[in-house]
């Protein structure tokens, strides 16, 4: 069971699409071409097909011998005819919507993953699924959450990251440091399901073994980094491995991007002190038992979720005149780092975008000299992060084009403002960061200052000589994935609304259609037929849509309409004229008390933010607040939030948290800010 050559050698099938970063290096880079920057003006829509929500869309397809597998939102699956968009057979494990509310950003999907006939997909409740390729059954499933690591409801865990399969395991991680979790990977047997090892990122609180692969690594190297009595012995520390797991077969490591600390606040989760391995890591270990062989902190004492979960990259690059095997990551913290894929020594790292957090970097050891300002939750002071916590770069993968040496990173400027919450404590529901939640003013002016630190923009970055060789400046941030092709040519979809072509080798705008809605996904290329075609998911969505507030509607009204979008150069499709808009206005019919309203912000911000936006201002995927009819009655609001009545579609009840008085407050709050924003709607429209 220990091989499968379509995946294996991925590299020798330019026409397959076998793994998530299409091999196992994960540098989503096509050989094909026969779309090349003299004819992709030519390109045009070959297929489409709506999917069954209009949520975020993140996944990267799979293409195998004509067949295209796809995750959509929810952990739903499908097969289609990769020539014709012909559906073969679709699966949903009916992923309770009361989940929902267990993740920070959304119920999205990035992939499944592809072994031996077999499809396998992690499911948002924190199931792994094996699915027969041919008719979409289920072959097994298991729980990848162990029943007591939620501690009864103080942590939480969801699955939406892309298995890998290396050797015959099944690899997953999961999610849930922002809420409060105790990150870890598992190995399934991929024929039988049964778990082969698990490997921890946080030490357990008593610092006894867990009987796990991480055992030893904890408690010799980890355990020492973190204060005996910290909130995270609670809260289970963080360090979730929810996206990038690659494998290199030249070390025969695998490598874990490891996330941020729980609670966010350094302060509250370790006392202030120590360094809290393995948070926002790489760490390498075996793929056969999970055993630990070496890690890399790139932040220490994390307080911003710096995560280390962004992609990583295996490549060769001469560095000082010297053929290196490397791996390239650009996490959150604005840094570009290449360490040695054997043995994870520190080469290099470069900041690829302007960040105020580090003085500088070691050029031996590759540890930061962090500005004092910037440890908020020591100081007590407000500090003004760049990055923030959305990171430079986020989860969209990055590309490298062996022809240009060039790694195209879909990069970001969104500043964000951190100050230590005194009074904090952790919540059953909802999230534990230990910062003060007040967001944005509704202040056109501060709007206006804030918008021009607010940026998004694809860059070209030369690794061997860490340095930007271009950059192309869109109009907003949070923008798609990336392909570059043998073709001279680089794709991405825009959080705008645009699918775009750009020239390798300059960045030259080369080609740009109209998806009617944002674009997050990575693209993907492949060829039947003899014919090569360009697919992605359409959908705007991921965290930045659900709490980004006004700053997700600066120079994007982005709405989501959910397809997969397939081109090829004599394409003949069209997509239908656009059929959902974005929520309109409604004049609210209700009164509120202001004094209630200040009130019901705190509580807003505390728990609704995360999913309806900051200031109650929708990002285009979730119910803006402001105009739903629930607002306008004190039962009818009630029912939602204190009974459950929306629990189906994700809505779940509050009431642990949240009393009936405190969500009539929150219900004046949002006819306040309905009242005012409707206001403020209408005086644009008179002349
Ligand atoms: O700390 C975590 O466990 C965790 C999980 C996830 C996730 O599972 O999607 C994200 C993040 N953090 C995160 O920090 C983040 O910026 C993020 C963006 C997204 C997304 O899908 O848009 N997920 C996540
Ligand atoms: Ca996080």
């Amino acid at each position: 069971t220990g091989t499968d050559p379509i995946v294996e050698q991925a590299d020798s099938h330019p026409e397959n699409w076998p793994t998530y970063g299409r091999t196992y290096a994960e540098q989503r880079y096509s050989p094909l071409a026969q779309i090349t920057d003299h004819n992709v003006q030519n390109l045009h829509l070959a297929w489409y097909q709506d999917l069954d929500t209009n949520r975020g869309q993140e996944a990267t397809p799979l293409v195998i011998d004509g067949v295209m597998y796809i995750s959509t939102n929810w952990s739903h699956v499908e097969a289609l005819d990769a020539a014709t968009g012909h559906v073969l057979w679709k699966y949903d494990p009916k992923v309770p919507g009361n989940v929902a509310v267990k993740g920070c950003c959304d119920t999205v999907n990035r992939g499944v993953a592809y072994w031996q006939g077999r499809i396998y997909v992690g499911t948002f409740d924190g199931r792994l699924i094996a699915l027969d390729a041919k008719t979409g059954h289920v072959v097994w499933s298991v729980h990848t959450i162990p029943h007591d690591a939620t501690l009864g409801d103080i942590r939480s865990y969801t699955v939406d990251g892309a298995p890998r399969i290396v050797k015959g395991i099944v690899i997953i991680g999961n999610g849930g440091a922002e809420f409060g979790a105790r990150g870890f990977v598992s190995g399934f047997d991929a024929k039988t399901g049964a778990l082969r090892w698990r490997f921890f990122t946080v030490p357990a609180p008593s610092n006894k073994p867990d009987h796990a692969a991480s055992d030893k690594a904890l408690h010799d190297i980890a355990y020492p980094t973190w204060s005996p009595k910290g909130s995270w012995t609670k809260s289970g520390g963080g360090g979730t491995v929810w996206d990038s797991i690659v494998y290199d077969p030249k070390t025969d490591l695998v490598y874990l991007g490891v996330g941020n600390g729980a609670p966010w606040n350094y302060k509250f989760r370790s006392d202030g002190v120590g360094d809290n391995l393995f948070l926002a890591s790489i760490v390498a270990i075996k793929p056969e038992t999970g055993e630990y062989v070496w890690h890399f902190q790139e932040t220490p004492k994390d307080q911003w979720d710096f995560t280390a979960s962004q992609p990583i990259m295996v490549m060769d690059l001469p560095i000082h005149g010297e053929q290196r095997h490397v791996i390239v990551q650009a996490p959150k913290n604005g840094f570009f780092y290449i360490l040695d894929a054997q043995t994870g020594e520190f080469l290099s790292a470069v900041p690829y975008t302007f960040q105020n957090w580090a003085h500088s970097i070691d050029s031996k050891t590759g540890r930061p000299d962090i500005n004092p300002d910037a440890l908020w939750s020591l100081t007590n002071k407000p500090w003004f992060s760049i990055p923030g916590s959305l990171g430079g770069h986020n989860w969209a993968p990055m590309a490298y084009n062996p022809q240009t040496k060039l790694v195209y990173i879909p990069a970001q400027q969104l500043p964000e403002p951190f100050l230590s919450d005194p009074k904090w404590h952790m919540h059953k529901q909802g999230v534990n960061m230990g910062m003060d939640m007040t967001g944005l003013p509704d202040d056109p002016k501060v709007l206006t200052e804030v918008s021009k630190t607010v940026k998004g923009w694809l860059l070209a970055w030369n690794p061997a000589e860490q340095k930007a060789a271009f950059t192309i400046p869109h109009s907003a941030p949070w923008n798609g994935g990336v392909l570059t092709t043998a073709g001279n040519l680089v794709f991405q979809g825009l959080s705008t609304g645009l699918f775009e072509a750009y020239r390798a080798t300059d960045g030259h705008t080369l080609f740009s259609f109209d998806a009617q809605t944002g674009i997050v996904a990575p693209p993907i290329s492949y060829m039947v037929d003899g014919k090569q075609y360009i697919a992605v998911e359409a959908g705007w969505g991921g965290v930045f849509p659900l709490m980004g507030g006004a700053l997700a509607r600066l120079h994007n009204s982005s709405i989501n309409h959910s397809r997969i979008l397939v081109f090829a150069l004599d394409g003949t499709a069209n997509l239908p004229p656009v059929q959902n808009s974005a929520p309109q206005p409604i004049a609210p019919t209700g009164t509120f008390s202001p004094e209630k309203a200040k009130l019901g912000y705190q509580k807003y911000q505390q728990y609704c933010l995360a999913c309806h936006g900051d200031n109650a201002v929708g990002g285009g995927v979730l119910p803006d607040l402001r105009w739903s009819a629930f607002i306008n009655s004190t039962q009818s609001f009630r029912d939602v939030v204190n009974k459950g009545v929306l629990s189906e579609y994700g809505m779940v009840s509050f009431s642990k948290e949240i009393s009936p008085e405190q969500v009539e407050d929150i219900r004046n709050f949002l006819l306040q800010r309905a009242t005012s924003s409707y206001q403020s709607l209408e005086d644009k429209k008179t002349p």
